[in-house]
């Protein structure tokens, strides 16, 4: 299949991927996921279930959008807390589709696997980027285990393989982060801002970063 883009937009790329995705699933059995980084500006975020595994996605969620509601009839104090202090919205009930049809992702994190290949079943045909807890075969997208600090980000994922390793490694990766580092890339961001684009501003940042990275201890 070939992919042309045009007017770059990462949701419809990745659902033209997810077309791929399905086909390859057929022949093979395997699928691979893309990382990417959405811009979730003006996206809505539903997610249904308010248990242990949907508090984990939403603050993972909330330090990259607060426009998220929750659907759950119970929800564990601490997503309360979580939700008070982000002021995300949540609803008391049970799932019903009329949650879903203005989303753009949606996160299923119920308890209740036949409730989740029902959601599957009503959301493939529609433009709504899913994540299922239980059906990895099912996801459009899976959650990588990340480190943000500022404006660094560090995704890990074994696309799907070892959820466990990923948190792990994580941690360890953790370790290998600067003290520093969030300081060195607001002087990097502020000169990339000051200096005019081109071949000089280029070979500048490049040595800044090269020599930064050098002069770290192994
Ligand atoms: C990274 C992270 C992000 C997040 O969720 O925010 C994440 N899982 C995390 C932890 C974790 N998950 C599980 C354990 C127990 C040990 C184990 O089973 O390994 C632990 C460790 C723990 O809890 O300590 C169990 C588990 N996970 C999935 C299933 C379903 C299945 O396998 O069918 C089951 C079995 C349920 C059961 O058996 O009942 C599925 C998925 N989990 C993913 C992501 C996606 C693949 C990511 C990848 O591999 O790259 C994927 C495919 C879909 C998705 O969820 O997006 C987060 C760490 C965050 C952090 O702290 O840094
Ligand atoms: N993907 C992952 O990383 C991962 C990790 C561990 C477990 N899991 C799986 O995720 C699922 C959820 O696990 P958990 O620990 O969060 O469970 P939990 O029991 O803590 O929470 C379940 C939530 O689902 C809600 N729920 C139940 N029926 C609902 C309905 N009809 N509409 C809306 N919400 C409903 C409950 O109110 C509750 O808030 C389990 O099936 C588990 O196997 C996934």
């Amino acid at each position: 299949m070939k992919i042309i883009l045009v007017g770059f937009n990462p949701l419809n790329l990745l659902f033209k991927l997810n077309k791929v995705k399905l086909k390859e699933k057929l022949k093979a059995n395997k699928v691979s996921y893309l990382p990417i980084f959405l811009n979730l500006k003006d996206k809505k975020i539903v997610v249904i279930g308010g248990g242990e595994v949907a508090h984990r996605k939403i603050l993972s969620l909330v330090k990259f959008s607060k426009e998220i509601l929750i659907v759950a009839p119970q929800i564990k104090p601490e997503l309360k807390n979580t939700i008070n202090k982000y002021n995300l919205t949540y609803l008391q009930d049970g799932y019903n589709k009329k949650y879903i049809l203005k989303t753009d992702i949606l996160i299923v994190a119920v308890d209740d696997l036949q409730l989740q290949e029902t959601i599957y079943k009503e959301t493939k045909d529609k433009n709504i980027m899913c994540n299922f807890s239980d059906f990895e075969e099912y996801c459009d997208f899976i959650l990588p285990s990340y480190i943000k600090r500022d404006d660094l980000v560090v995704c890990v994922s074994t696309m799907g393989s070892a959820p466990a390793f990923a948190k792990e490694f994580k941690s360890y990766i953790q370790k290998l982060i600067p003290n520093d580092i969030d300081y060195f890339l607001k002087q990097m961001k502020e000169l990339r801002s000051s200096l005019p684009k081109g071949k000089k501003r280029m070979d500048l940042l490049r040595k800044k970063a090269q020599n930064y990275i050098s002069n770290l201890k192994n």
